[in-house]
Formats: structure tokens, sequence, C-alpha cells
């Protein structure tokens, strides 16, 4: 770019970043997510570095927030307001840790804090009473909203010493379960909605009448200590001790970390652990602990140069619609599946999105060529959470169910009471027997390795199988001829097939891929009967004599063991010698019975999910918390607090490795 050019983006970037702003702060209606804004704000924050001839005083970059509205009474604050400086990631933390130990010439300690995603207060007090309440506005002037703070339960009319002034600054905000009730009565009365609790949080402290405010549920957590007249604390850790004692509430999580390295962990702990909150936080917040070093550091225009905001990385982020593709899955059932114009999303690439089936589509207004919000949540695959309607340009197109099945051509019928529409094209249907055979051979199942996706694509290609049983009838000279299948993988793989057939009677009911039989009915299954052949002569009250089996689970099983297709699979499986008998003893399948697993951290082979579902299938369970009814807590990278508790409580840890050999042998 040259320097017009840089101009020109600089120039646009602060007039979309105004608008936005004017947006959120004035109107609390925001119209982009919070990671977008970010993006633009660092966009023009790297623009600005690199060219600091073009900075601006009125840049975005150097001011606080928004106007303050004129509605209300303004207020001057005399410490001003300031904003915080962003670290996305733990290397800009090390960055400003860096700078920090530069300035002041030494290690430093810092407390960290939560986050909470509200509305920047200033509360003054005069001889221990509260007289004054504001926003922060643009810093430097607020709105007086002293008659709506006081209808908030968590604000101290009068605090416990009596001191000649007191100003001290908090956050305005409204837990998650107000948010939601409040959201719903508003939708009941056609009034727009709250895009998240900070708007609503913002929007309710500044009401004109308090009365509104008040039934609105709002808290308040402070967490700084603006004015004193008197003797001042001097570490930021004892200002937060202080402000208890005087009666305001103050969050309980926070930490003095003693380097850069302890504040990392404790932000990453927050980042796995911020669900449990019955708050929103959008981040951390790191500040040197010795308030003497604040003076020495100083403030930029817009931030202390003492603290930062530790953002979380980005679960949402917003990209366009580009198309909408049907699959079509092991059960025939069509599953909507937006095409995404590829996006960033906690640290990976993102472009499809799940849009789960019709009526969905409808609900949300998914449209072709929508900008929508994408969402990961866990280990999940992407999903469209909402769209962007005020960002239709017209062009958009309405999504229709195909009436034909787009892989064989079969009638799509959507049964009644059911959302999937599905095709009746049954094992005719090239998807259907795709899918089929890939769930056979998948983990959980047979457990085939080296038969995923591609491989079986192309064996059915060349007509080598159409069903799971003609995996057993497969051939070297087959196989070697395979792209990108050399003779050692072909080996292997022939090995992988053959060991198959030793695995368990449950593995095979549930790689049998019968309707409504999971991998838990599977194994209660096999439990129950001595072989295959047995559950499939089994009656309609046989099966549901046992707990967890209903009606629609019986049901599908006998009409899966009639249906002749299914019978000749089961026919190659057995003459190929694949085991169909069950173990006598049912506890040898679940080894892993009655005990009581706890995950945390990251492991390296599979996602949490997964992890689960093993310590399942082996008869085990899974608890979200570590008490001393826990018998394993299983330790991944980054563990959380899970991990400290357990080691207070004596429980077993297992590191991945110990867990894996614990699913293969059951020890
Ligand atoms: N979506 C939009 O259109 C839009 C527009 C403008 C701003 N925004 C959002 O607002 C952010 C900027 O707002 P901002 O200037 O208020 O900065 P900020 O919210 O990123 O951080 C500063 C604020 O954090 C709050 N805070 C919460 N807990 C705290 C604690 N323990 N210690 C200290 N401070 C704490 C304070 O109110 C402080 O003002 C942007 O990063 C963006 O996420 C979004
Ligand atoms: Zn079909």
């Amino acid at each position: 770019m040259n320097r017009g050019a840089i101009k020109d983006r600089i120039e646009e970037l602060r007039r979309v970043i105004e608008e936005h702003n004017y947006r959120y702060y004035v109107l609390d209606q925001p119209v982009i997510t919070d990671q977008e804004y970010d993006e633009l704000m660092r966009e023009l924050i790297e623009l600005e570095n690199r060219y600091p001839e073009f900075i601006t005083p009125d840049s975005p970059t150097q001011r606080v927030g928004g106007a303050p509205l004129e509605a209300f009474e303004t207020v001057r604050h005399d410490v001003p307001l300031l904003s915080l400086a962003n670290a996305f990631g733990a290397d800009e933390l090390r960055e400003f840790d860096r700078r920090i130990r530069q300035a002041v010439g030494g290690p430093v300690d810092y407390v960290v804090e939560l986050k909470i995603d509200g509305v920047s207060v200033a509360l003054t007090y005069e001889n221990g009473l509260f007289v004054t309440g504001a926003t922060r506005g643009d810093g430097y002037l607020g709105e007086n909203i002293t008659a709506n703070l006081r209808t908030v339960p968590t604000v101290p009319l009068r605090i416990r010493e009596k001191l000649p002034r007191l100003v001290v600054r908090g956050e305005g905000y409204m837990p998650k379960k107000a948010f939601e009730a409040l959201n719903q009565e508003r939708e009941k009365e056609g009034q727009p909605l709250f895009a998240n609790p900070r708007n609503a949080a913002a929007g309710s402290l500044r009401q004109l009448d308090p009365r509104i405010t008040a039934r609105r549920s709002l808290q308040v957590f402070v967490y700084d200590l603006l004015a004193i007249e008197g003797e001042e604390p001097a570490t930021h850790a004892e200002v937060l001790e202080f402000l208890e004692r005087l009666g305001f509430a103050v969050n309980p999580h926070r930490k003095v970390c003693a380097d850069i390295e302890e504040v990392i962990v404790y932000c990453e702990e927050w980042t796995e652990r911020r669900e449990e909150l019955p708050y929103e936080i959008d981040g951390m917040v790191v500040k040197v602990n010795r308030r003497e070093f604040h003076r020495i550091l100083g403030n930029t225009a817009k931030s202390p140069r003492w603290a930062i905001a530790y953002k979380f990385p980005a679960q949402q982020a917003v990209t366009q619609v580009e198309n909408i593709i049907v699959r079509v899955g092991r059960t025939g059932a069509l599953t909507p599946t937006a095409v995404l114009k590829p996006v960033r999303l906690a640290g990976t690439t993102v472009t499809r999105a799940t849009l789960h089936n019709e009526d969905m589509i409808r609900e949300k207004d998914v449209r072709l060529g929508d900008m929508v919000v994408v969402q990961k949540a866990g280990d999940i695959i992407p999903e469209v959470v909402n769209v962007l309607k005020e960002r239709r340009t017209g062009e958009e197109r309405e999504f229709h169910m195909p009436e034909y099945c787009p892989e064989c051509g079969a009638r799509v019928v959507r049964l009644e009471g059911e959302a999937a529409a599905r095709c009746s094209g049954g094992l005719a249907c090239p998807a259907q027997v795709r899918e089929g055979i890939i769930h056979f051979a998948s983990r959980q199942a047979m457990n085939i390795e080296g038969l995923g996706p591609a491989v079986i694509n192309q064996l059915l290609e060349k007509g080598l199988i159409r069903d799971p049983g003609d995996l057993y009838y497969l051939k070297y000279e087959e196989l070697v001829k395979l792209e990108r299948l050399g003779p050692q993988s072909a080996k292997n793989l022939l090995e992988a097939i053959e060991a198959s057939k030793q695995n368990s009677l449950a593995q095979l009911i549930f790689a049998l891929g019968i309707r409504h039989v999971g991998s838990r009915a599977a194994r209660l299954l096999a439990e129950n009967f001595a072989s295959l052949d047995e559950l499939a002569q089994a009656s309609y009250e046989e099966l549901t004599a046992i707990p967890e089996i209903g009606p629609k689970m019986a049901e599908s099983i006998i009409s899966f063991f009639r249906e002749p297709r299914n019978q000749e699979v089961i026919g190659k499986l057995k003459r190929a010698g694949v085991n169909t008998r069950g173990d006598v003893n049912g506890n040898l399948q679940r080894p892993l019975a009655g005990k009581r697993f706890v995950l945390t951290g990251t492991l390296a082979s599979m996602t949490r999910r997964e992890a689960q579902e093993k310590i399942e299938a082996l008869g085990g369970e899974v608890s979200s918390s570590v008490s001393r009814k826990t018998d394993y807590v299983v330790v991944g990278e980054n563990p959380g607090s899970k991990y400290d508790r357990a080691k207070e409580l004596g429980i077993t840890i297992l590191n991945e490795q110990d867990f894996l050999r614990m699913l293969e042998t059951g020890l």
C-alpha cells in the first residue's frame, strides 16, 4: 500500500469504529460481535504504530468509550476512568511483562482478576454515605446514574468506615439467568432483545426510571480504589481486601502471581472454567500488584500501562454462508450443512457448519449469502448461532430441502414427529451404504485401523465391496492396487480386518448400525444375550424386559433382523469367522464398572468427548467435579483446578499414557 492508501484505510477504519462505538456505548445496540470489533481496532492500532505520523488525538485508539447521554446530568470524574489495553494469547502477556520489568527495573508480582463483562461505574462516598454513582462515559465525563445504582443491592448505601471521602470503581453486570429471563419477557412483549448481558446491564443502568432498573437484578463488583483521603494500601491485593472490609462485593476469584508464567496458567485455567460462573466474563485482567509502580508506569491516553486485559480466544466468528449443501447420513437423514467462507475460530479454520435440519433453518431464517455468527462449543462441529439480518443486501436466497435424495434420487420423506427428512432409498442409496460401512469400521465399532472414508470410497467405487460383510473377503492383490495404499499398508489393513474378527459381541452389535442402538445399548444387549443369533430371535417382550431398552429400540432391533439384506450381511460375517458370541460373564466387557473418572486438561490422542465415550463403553462413569468419591483423575495438557483438588484429596492421577493403557487392558 502506498501512503495515500494507508491514510485512506486508517480514516475508513476510524469512521467504521466510531459508528460501532456509537451503537455500542450510546445505544447499547451493537450490530457486530466484539471479536469483529476487536479485529478492526487491532488493524487500526497496528497501522498507527507503523505510521505514527497519522495518529490524531480524536482517533478511537486515543479515546475511551462513548459520549454521555444528554438525558442524564453529566459528572466530571476527578480521576479519569480509563479502558484497558488487550493481550490476545500468552505471548502478548509475556511481552507486557517484559515492558513492565524494563520500566521498573526488576521483577514484579501481579494480581489477576476476572474481567466481568458489564459496565464500568464509579461510586463516590462522603462521610461513609453513597452520594454519587456515574458511568464511565468518555472517561472524563460520565452520566449521573446515582438513583439507578441505589437500587442495586450490592452497592452499599453506607460503608463500614466513616471515611471523609472515597471513590471506587467497579463493574455493573447482569447475571446470566436474569438476562435470559429479561429477554424472554421482552420477547413476549414484542420488545427488541438485548444482544448480551453486557448490553442488557448497560441499558438497565441507563434507564430514566429507576423503578425499572430496580427490577433488572443488577449487581456490582468493585475492583479498584480511585481516591481516598487518608492512608493508602501499598498493594492492589491489599486494596481489594480493604474494599471487602468496607462492605463492597469484591470478586473472590483472584490470585496474586509471582511471575507472568503463573499469570498465564491462571488465565488458561479460567478460559476453561468460565462457563461455571453465573455471570459472563470476557477475559482476565492482569494488574501490577505494587501501587508505587502504577505511578511510575503511568497511563497512555486510553489505558493504564500497569494493567492489561487478557481476552479469551473467540468461540464465535462472523462469516458468510456461500452455499447450503445436504449430506446423507447412515440412517438416510439429510443434514443441511452451511458451506462457509473460511474463517479462523478458536485456533482452526472453519469452512462448514451444521444447520441440523430444515426446521432449524426456518427458525433462524438462514439464507444463502447471509452473514452469520458461527460458534464452536467444546469439540462439536461448529454451528450457526444466528443471522446478522441487518447486513442483508437483498441478494440472499432461501433454502429448500430437495425432494429427491442428491445421492440416489429416491424420494425424500419426512415422518411425522421427526425433525429429519430422510432418503427412502435404504440400502440402495450409495450414501447410506457408504456411511454404514464407515460406521462399521470406526473406532468404537469394529475399530479397523486404516479403514477410513477414503479407502472405503475407493472400495465401493471399484465394486470390491457392497456391504460390511464383504470386507472380510478382500484380497491382498485387490488392495495393493488402490491409490495411496502401498504393499505395507495393504498388509496392515488385512491384518486389522482379520484382528477385528475377535471383537466383542457388543462391538459387533454397535457396528451393525441398528437404528437407536448406540454403544451403551449394544453393551447391554451383549450382556443379556449369549450370541448374535439369540439376539436376532429375541421377542419384543424379551427385549423390553431389559432395563433401558424401550419400545422404539425393541421395534427397531426386530425389524433390523427381519430385513433379508441384513440377514445376508450377517451370514457373510459368520462364514468369515467374525465373533458373534457374547462373554458369559458380562463384567469381562465392563472392566471399569463402578469406577468414577474426572477429566481435566487436553489429551493429545482424543477429545474429551471421545475419552468420556470410551470410559462409558467400558462401564465407567465420568463426572465433572472431583470429590472423595472420584476414583481416577485423568490429567492432560494444561490441567485446571481439578488437578489440584485431586492431589489435595489424594486421588489416583492418571497421565495420558496410564489412561490409554487402562482403556486397552481395563487395568
Ligand atoms: N460490538 C461492538 O460494536 C463494540 C463496540 C465497541 C466496543 N465493543 C467491545 O468493547 C470493548 C472495548 O470496551 P472498553 O473500552 O470498555 O474495554 P474493555 O471492556 O475491553 O476493557 C475495559 C473494561 O473492563 C472492565 N472490567 C471488568 N472487570 C474488570 C476488572 N476486574 N478490573 C478492571 N477492569 C475491569 C472495566 O469496565 C473496564 O472499563 C471492545 O474490545 C469490544 O469487545 C464492542
Ligand atoms: Zn439416497
